[in-house]
Parts: structure tokens; C-alpha cells; sequence
């Protein structure tokens, strides 16, 4: 109920639209009382032998047609409206989840199932419109036809109307268990969907491991107990509909069949007449058709706030990483990038960094080298501030950057990853999406720079070739050019490459250094390497080890020193 009250107080913007339905509704199902009342009147006309029989049934079928347009008139326009309003609501609130995934950091993302969060912005966020176009105005028709044909019944036969009331405070017990126990398993059972996709999602993207290492066995055994955990939510849900429906269906019965013989006994003593029964007997399967859907009604709402309840989870989630109201905008600096007393760890076990000091000034190359896991990208995460340290402070030109949106920090920053993702479009698309307002020039220019150019110019359509999904048609080194043409074309004053030129070949990795030493003169430069080689011009060559760091200097000063550079020199180099 919560949920719903809040969707309804979330559409404000609609609800002028969802007013017109709602009066639309009301008009068509009252509407649609008419006809059994023809009926009636028609039996009425028939058993009196009225003299103007013709004329009457005239009168009566001009109104039922008059009644049955209002009804399908009714029905369209609060149908049409009643959507209108929800799937608008729908694209709003999945452009807030959208929006709200967007500022997540990284460690939600981690913690996160991918599967499990499009399957709530693209099927959760539909529910919204289940509830607001059909379960709501189902409701709405169901109390109105129950009170309106009530009224009706009572006018007919109040005796005969108070007898059909007695399987009522039944058949309301039967709904409220029944709705008490629906909601949460049909929460269940979008729990383990969500799971399912999360899985299948997972395994497709990671199809090429799975093949190499054969795990199609082990991963389709996975997918096939999740499978069967959701038939066994879902049939956990339906228990509870398979049982309480045909029970509601046998306590109804009964009161048709009370009717059938008081309303039998009545007439024997003449206190009702032989038109009031059939009128009586139509409406009373009105009467009871609200009560019977009202369960079903009850179950769909119970889905539907469940899926909603998962989109209102990650909206009322608090980013871990948040930006300060007062956030000033960063403008473009020099580049000066400060450590202060810098402590971090994913998570209370792991303590990654403790107490590091270091300061690049701006335009200076700093290499950060370690052993694997020693904690040099979550150095360059934490500068971009995907993840904010528990203790210490990040400063660029000497402000603090949880002083900063996070949009002026990172307009200030590119980054070329050893992983580089691209985008299912074209070579062109995915150079230019660091700059969007770049000339074509600049994109060749920077394609030329990263030493792109000639394998892109190769490609059947040039630039404008679509690299496919993650940039499947391309090779690592290619993807790795493509990325650093986009850290090129970005142009922004720091510069962080972890493990850029990895995948490249011992020449293409020369020719491309150079390329990064000429770029990297004019901004600061934070390089993350395992191959030496590559860094050994760097300003500044930091060693971490543990959680700090063990050796700091130029190469010329860590060689002489002795120490673990010049083990790891002198290990690379034999
Ligand atoms: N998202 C995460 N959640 C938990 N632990 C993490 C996460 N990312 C990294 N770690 C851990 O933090 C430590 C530092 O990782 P980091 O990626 O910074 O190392 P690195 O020095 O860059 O390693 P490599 O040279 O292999 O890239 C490692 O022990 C790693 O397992």
C-alpha cells in the first residue's frame, strides 16, 4: 500500500489525466448497470402483458444502446488515459533510476549484479505501469460495481439482498489471508529472476572463459538451479492463488444457491416477483465478480510493488561516493596532485594503503610500480574519486576534491585503462566520446597521434566502421590505441595511464611512448607499469610495497640506491 500511495504521489504531474479516467471509469461502469435492468424491465413487460409492449421494448433498447456507448466510450478513454499517465511515469522514474545508477561508485557496481540492475530499470520499472493502468483502475471498478449493484439488489429485495451478504465476511477473510501471503513470495520470486538474468547475463558476456576453461557444464548446472530455485518461488507464489481462487469460487456459489432458494420460497408466498429474480440473479453475478477478482487483483498488486519496491531500493540508496551541496566547480588547473596522509580499504579486512604522502607537480611524469594487488589503480581511483578514502585527503592544485562536483573533477581527468571498454558504434563514435564538439580533424589527429590511424584507414568503412559489441572486432592493441586517441583527443590537464600500452607489441609500444612522452610534457602524468622500460624517464618513479611506499626517486637515483627498483630493474632486463 505504501509503495502505491507513493507511485500515486510521484505521478503528480499526470494526475489531471488520471482525474478524466477516473471519471471516465465511473461513468462507464455505471453504465454498464443497465443492462440487466432492461432485462428485468423487458421480463417485467412480458409477464404483466403490458399493451404497449413493442413501444417499451423500444424505449428500453434505445437506452441500453445510449448505455452501452457511454460504457465503451467510458472504457476507452480511461483505458487510453490511464496509460498515457503510467507510461510516462514509467520513463521518468527509469530515467531516475538511470540517472541515480549514474552516481553510484564503483564499490555498488561491484557489489551489484549488472543482470539484476537492468532487469530493474527495463522490467521493474514496468510494474509501475501494471499497477497505475490496470491494477488501481481495476480496483476502482470493482468497489464501484460492488456498492452500485449492492444499492441495486437492496432496491430489488432487501430480504433476498441480505441473504446473498452472508458469504461476504468469508470471502473478505479469504482475501486478506491470501493477500497477506502473496506479497512477499511474489518478492521472492523477483529476487531470484533478477538473479537468474544477473547469471545469464554474466555467462554470455564471459562466454569466451567459459569455453576455454569448459566450464559450460559446471555453468549450466548454475543456471539450471537457479532456474528451478525460481519455478519453486513462483510456484510458492501460485500456491497461494491455486488454493484461495477455487475456494472463493465455492463460497460465491453458495450464495447463488441461497438466492436460488429463498428467492424460490419468496415467490412461492408472493413477495417477489418472477422479473426481480432474473434481475436479482443477473446482478448477483455482478455482485460477486468484484469480490472474486479482488484476490487476483490483490496478487498483482503484491507483484507489481514488489518489482516497484526494487526500483525505490536503489533510489533511496545512498552513493557512497556522494558530491557536497555546496560543490564548487573545479576549473581547468595546472596539475599539482597531493596525498595527504592517505588510508584505504575496500573493506575492513584489507587495508590497501596507510598513511601515503606523495606530491606530483603539475606537468610532472610520476610512475607508480609494485607488485600485482600492491594498490596502484586504487591510487588512480581514488585521485578520479570513484572510491573517497577513510582517512587523508586527495588535493589537486590544493583543493580538496570532495569540495568538487564530480563532474568538474573528472572534466579535469582522462584515464586509459589496461581494459579498455568500447561502445557498439563506430571507430569514430568511440574516439570522440571524450570531446563530443571535436572537428573530424581532431579525431584524426589524435588517431594519428596514438598510431590508430593506419589500422582504422584499413577497415572496410574507415572511421566510420562499427567495432561491435565491447569492440569485439578489434584486437587488444587496436582497442588499446583507440582508447589512448580518445585520452588524446580529451585534452584534460592530468593524464593517467594504468597499464595503457600493455597489450601492445614491443614496437608499437615505442612508437606509441613516444607519442605519450609528447603529450605528457604538457600536463601531469601518472603512469602505472610493470614494464620498466617504459617508465624509466619518468620524473618521479614510486615503489610501492605493502600499504605504502617503499622507494621514490628518478631511475638514475633508484638504481643507485640499490634497492627493490633495481631488483626488479635488473630481474626485467636478464
Ligand atoms: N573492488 C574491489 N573490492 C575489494 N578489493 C579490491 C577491489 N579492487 C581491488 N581490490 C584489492 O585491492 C588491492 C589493490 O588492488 P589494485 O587494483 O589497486 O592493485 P594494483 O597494484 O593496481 O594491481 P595490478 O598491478 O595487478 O593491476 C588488491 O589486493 C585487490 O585485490
Amino acid at each position: 500500500m505504501k509503495t502505491t500511495f507513493r507511485i500515486f504521489k510521484e505521478a503528480k504531474k499526470y494526475w489531471s489525466h488520471f482525474i478524466v479516467a477516473f471519471f471516465a471509469l465511473v461513468i462507464s461502469t455505471v453504465a454498464g448497470f443497465y443492462t440487466p435492468w432492461a432485462l428485468r424491465e423487458l421480463t417485467a413487460l412480458a409477464t404483466n402483458d403490458s399493451v404497449n409492449f413493442a413501444s417499451e421494448a423500444l424505449r428500453i433498447g434505445l437506452l441500453l444502446l445510449f448505455t452501452t456507448f457511454l460504457q465503451a466510450a467510458g472504457n476507452s478513454v480511461s483505458g487510453y488515459l490511464n496509460h498515457y499517465g503510467a507510461l510516462h511515469y514509467v520513463a521518468d522514474l527509469r530515467k531516475r533510476l538511470y540517472s541515480k545508477l549514474q552516481c553510484m561508485s564503483l564499490k555498488y557496481f561491484h557489489k551489484s549484479r549488472t543482470g539484476d540492475l537492468t532487469g530493474r530499470v527495463v522490467s521493474d520499472a514496468m510494474e509501475a505501469e501494471i499497477l497505475l493502468a490496470h491494477v488501481i483502475p481495476d480496483f476502482i471498478f470493482n468497489i464501484l460495481t460492488f456498492a452500485g449493484v449492492g444499492v441495486i439488489l437492496i432496491t430489488i429485495n432487501w430480504r433476498l439482498a441480505l441473504m446473498s451478504l452472508v458469504t461476504i465476511p468469508f470471502l473478505i477473510g479469504i482475501t486478506i489471508w491470501q493477500s497477506r501471503n502473496v506479497s512477499p513470495t511474489w518478492k521472492e520470486n523477483a529476487k531470484v529472476r533478477g538473479e537468474l538474468a544477473g547469471t545469464v547475463q554474466d555467462n554470455l558476456s564471459g562466454i569466451k572463459e567459459i569455453q576455454i576453461f569448459n566450464q559450460q557444464a559446471h555453468e549450466e548446472k548454475k543456471v539450471a538451479s537457479l532456474s528451478l530455485r525460481h519455478s519453486k518461488a513462483y510456484l510458492k507464489a501460485s500456491f497461494f492463488f491455486e488454493t484461495t481462487y477455487p475456494l472463493l469460487a465455492f463460497v460465491t456459489a453458495l450464495g447463488t444457491v441461497i438466492v436460488v432458494v429463498y428467492g424460490g420460497h419468496l415467490m412461492g408466498t408472493g413477495q417477489i416477483a418472477i422479473a426481480d429474480i432474473v434481475g436479482f440473479v443477473m446482478y448477483l453475478s455482478m455482485f460477486y465478480g468484484p469480490v472474486k477478482s479482488i484476490s487476483g487483483l490483490v496478487e498483482r498488486a503484491g507483484e507489481s510493488s514488489a518489482g516497484c519496491r526494487r526500483i525505490f531500493d536503489v533510489i533511496d540508496d545512498t552513493p557512497d561516493v556522494k558530491e557536497k551541496k555546496s560543490a564548487a566547480i573545479l576549473p581547468r588547473v595546472k596539475g599539482e596532485i597531493r596525498l595527504e596522509n592517505l588510508s584505504f580499504a575496500y573493506n575492513e579486512e584489507n587495508l590497501v594503503l596507510e598513511n601515503v604522502n606523495l606530491t606530483i607537480k603539475p606537468g610532472q611524469t610520476v610512475a607508480l610500480i609494485g607488485t600485482t594487488g600492491v594498490g596502484k589503480s586504487t591510487i588512480a581511483n581514488l585521485i578520479n574519486r570513484f572510491y573517497d578514502p577513510q582517512m587523508g585527503t586527495v588535493r589537486i592544485d590544493g583543493v580538496d576534491i570532495c569540495e568538487v562536483t564530480l563532474t568538474s573533477l573528472r572534466d579535469n581527468i582522462s584515464m586509459v585503462l589496461q581494459d579498455t571498454f568500447l561502445f557498439n558504434g563506430t571507430v569514430y563514435e568511440n574516439i570522440v566520446y571524450g570531446w563530443k564538439d571535436a572537428s573530424r580533424d581532431d579525431v584524426v589527429a589524435a588517431a594519428k597521434a596514438s598510431k590508430a590511424h593506419d589500422f582504422i584507414e584499413k577497415m572496410e568503412n574507415g572511421y566510420d566502421t562499427i567495432i561491435g559489441e565491447r569492440g569485439i572486432r578489434l584486437s587488444g592493441g587496436q582497442k588499446q590505441r583507440i582508447s589512448i586517441a580518445r585520452a588524446i583527443l580529451r585534452n584534460s590537464p592530468i593524464l593517467i595511464l594504468d597499464e595503457a600500452t600493455s597489450a601492445l607489441d614491443t614496437k608499437t609500444e615505442q612508437e606509441i611512448q613516444l607519442a605519450l612522452d609528447e603529450i605528457s610534457k604538457e600536463r601531469t602524468t601518472l603512469v602505472i607499469a610493470h614494464r620498466l622500460s617504459t617508465i624509466r624517464h619518468a620524473d618521479q618513479i614510486v615503489v610501492l610495497s605493502d600499504t605504502g611506499m617503499a622507494e621514490i626517486g628518478t631511475h638514475d637515483q633508484l638504481m643507485a640506491k640499490n634497492g627493490i627498483y633495481a631488483r626488479l630493474h635488473e630481474a626485467q632486463a636478464s
